[in-house]
Parts: C-alpha cells; sequence; structure tokens
C-alpha cells in the first residue's frame, strides 16, 4: 500500500468508462449518468458523517473510502483528470497559517 493507491484507482474508473464491462458497479455508475453519481456521492458524504459521529474507527474509515471512490467516479464522468485535484492540494501545501481570523459572532458556525 502507498499513495499511488488513488492514481491507480483513477485509471480503473477511466477503463470502466472507456471499455464498458458486464457485471461492473463503475459501468453502471456512468451508465445511470451523473446525477445517480452525484446522488451517490450524497449518500456517501452523509454516511461518512454518521460514522465518524458515531466514533467507530473501522466504518469511518469504510465510508471515507467509498465516498473516495465515488468522488474518482465524479471526476472521472466529468472529465477532471485526478492530478488536477492532486496539484491543487500540493499548490495549497505550500500555504500554511490557513486560519482565517473570526469575528466574535462568528465562533459557533
Ligand atoms: N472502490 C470501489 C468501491 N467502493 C465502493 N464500491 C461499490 O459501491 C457500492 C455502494 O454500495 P451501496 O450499498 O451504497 O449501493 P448499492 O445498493 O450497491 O447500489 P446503488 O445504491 O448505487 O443502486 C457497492 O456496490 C460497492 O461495491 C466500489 N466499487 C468499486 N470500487 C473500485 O472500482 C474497481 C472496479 O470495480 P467494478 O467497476 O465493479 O469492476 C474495484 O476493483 C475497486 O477498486
Amino acid at each position: 500500500m502507498n499513495d499511488e493507491v488513488l492514481k491507480r484507482l483513477y485509471q480503473v474508473v477511466l477503463d470502466r468508462k472507456a471499455n464498458p464491462q458486464e457485471g461492473s458497479y463503475t459501468c453502471y455508475l456512468f451508465d445511470k449518468g451523473v446525477d445517480k453519481i452525484l446522488k451517490k456521492v450524497g449518500e456517501e458524504c452523509a454516511e461518512t458523517i454518521i460514522a465518524a459521529k458515531n466514533g467507530v474507527e473501522e466504518d469511518t474509515v469504510n465510508e471515507c473510502s467509498d465516498l473516495l471512490y465515488h468522488l474518482m467516479v465524479l471526476l472521472a464522468a466529468q472529465d477532471i483528470p485526478l492530478d488536477a485535484v492532486l496539484a491543487e492540494l500540493d499548490r495549497r501545501s505550500a500555504k500554511i497559517g490557513n486560519l482565517k481570523q473570526m469575528r466574535v459572532t462568528d465562533h459557533n458556525t
């Protein structure tokens, strides 16, 4: 296991998009279209929140993995390279001290 796993996963997703296969869940999502993919991203996001709230690490790891996979499918569906996201994260990593100065009234938001 290494940090190339996301790149490999994205390549598999791209391959499924280019070469539809029987029994592939990724192909099923592409076939259903972007609204279905967005619905799944929303569901997995909500399930991640619930798992984290419940505080069971294994469940949170599983839900984060589902969410990341569905985000890969969303990127591929919209022809956005994973490298665009990685490059943006890399660009941000050059910057530290990102906490914005908050007014007293912003504390509860
Ligand atoms: N990482 C994943 C991955 N994570 C989650 N899932 C699937 O996402 C689905 C989410 O489950 P849900 O219960 O929310 O959804 P569901 O009831 O099965 O179906 P719908 O609600 O979408 O109708 C499950 O079917 C999981 O198997 C994934 N399916 C595929 N991958 C990766 O994609 C690769 C290719 O998979 P196929 O496209 O199936 O060949 C695999 O080798 C994996 O690396």
